[in-house]
């Protein structure tokens, strides 16, 4: 197949999915790549529209072994022309559930045909000192993984005269997806005195919860629970309180440590 363009779009609050993204186009190996962030509110408001002679890189960090739900309004408003995508899912070491699926078939619906699909594995976006959970994936084995990975998305496109020839991808996962956790309280951030009300936690939110000029601590409402603002703090001025979140942290840190390794789907 004649690709012309890598789009490789990523919403990646922590920078895990980022990491893995980059990695598997630098594998496909192909000059013309073009980065799409949507980890930004603003970002999300710009629509997509992929060509026949692009390859779409997608990648979501899985919330709740889903897609994260805000994502879905940009994700269905892509516009794609029996455009090849590769369709990674980043998760914490727990499972990834029905989230590869899901955006799989979420980017189908949209035009794309998936050629590829991944699960790799990021330090948990509930990681920390007392509740460590993947702490630093990926590693440098991921990253040779997912170039790998890239070598091989290549290599199978390739071999393909056209789109229309790209066998039907299985991917693992369950219908009706998994039922979205609800319920758990965003109210488990605690700012210490340490903070400079330097605003990059504001810069950070991919759902402009944080209003520092009024308010350092985080509008629960829009929280999402990413902890961008406690991990991209300069200060380690944000921490995670005494909080059902908190719990679920140190159930994973204690449930989840046998390291999982990527798995590919192509
Ligand atoms: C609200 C929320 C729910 C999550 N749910 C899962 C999950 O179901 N399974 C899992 O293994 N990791 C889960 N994670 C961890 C993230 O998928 C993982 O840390 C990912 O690497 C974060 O991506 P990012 O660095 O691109 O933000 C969750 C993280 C958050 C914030």
């Amino acid at each position: 197949m004649d690709i012309q363009s890598v789009k490789v779009a990523y919403f990646s609050p922590t920078g895990t999915s980022k990491t893995v993204a980059q990695a598997v186009a630098q594998g496909i190996g192909l000059n013309n790549v073009q980065q799409i962030d949507i980890t930004q509110p603003g970002a999300r408001k710009q629509p997509l529209k992929v060509a026949s002679n692009d390859l779409l890189v997608a990648a979501v960090p899985v919330y709740a072994g889903r897609v994260p739900g805000l994502l879905m309004g940009w994700l269905q408003s892509i516009e794609a022309d029996n455009t090849p995508c590769v369709c990674l899912a980043v998760y914490g070491n727990r499972e990834f559930d029905d989230a590869l699926l899901e955006l799989k078939e979420t980017l189908e619906k949209q035009g794309c045909k998936a050629v590829a699909g991944a699960g790799y594995i990021g330090e948990h976006s509930f990681s920390a000192e007392d509740t460590p959970i993947a702490v630093s994936r990926p590693d440098e084995n991921d990253l040779k993984h997912a170039r790998a990975f890239g070598a091989k998305i290549k290599e199978k496109l390739d071999s393909l005269a056209s789109a229309d020839q790209i066998p039907a991808l299985e991917v693992p996962g369950n219908h009706p997806y998994k039922e979205m956790g609800g319920g758990i309280s965003a109210d488990f951030i605690e700012v210490s005195e340490a903070c400079t009300q330097c605003g990059i936690c504001e810069d950070l939110c991919p759902t402009n919860a944080i209003d520092y000029e009024n308010d350092v601590m985080v509008d629960v409402d829009s929280c999402i629970r990413c902890c961008a603002c406690i991990k991209g703090c300069p200060e380690n001025a944000r921490s995670m309180k005494a909080s059902k979140v908190k719990e679920i942290a140190k159930w994973l840190s204690d449930n989840c440590k046998e390291p999982k390794q990527p798995v590919n789907f192509l």
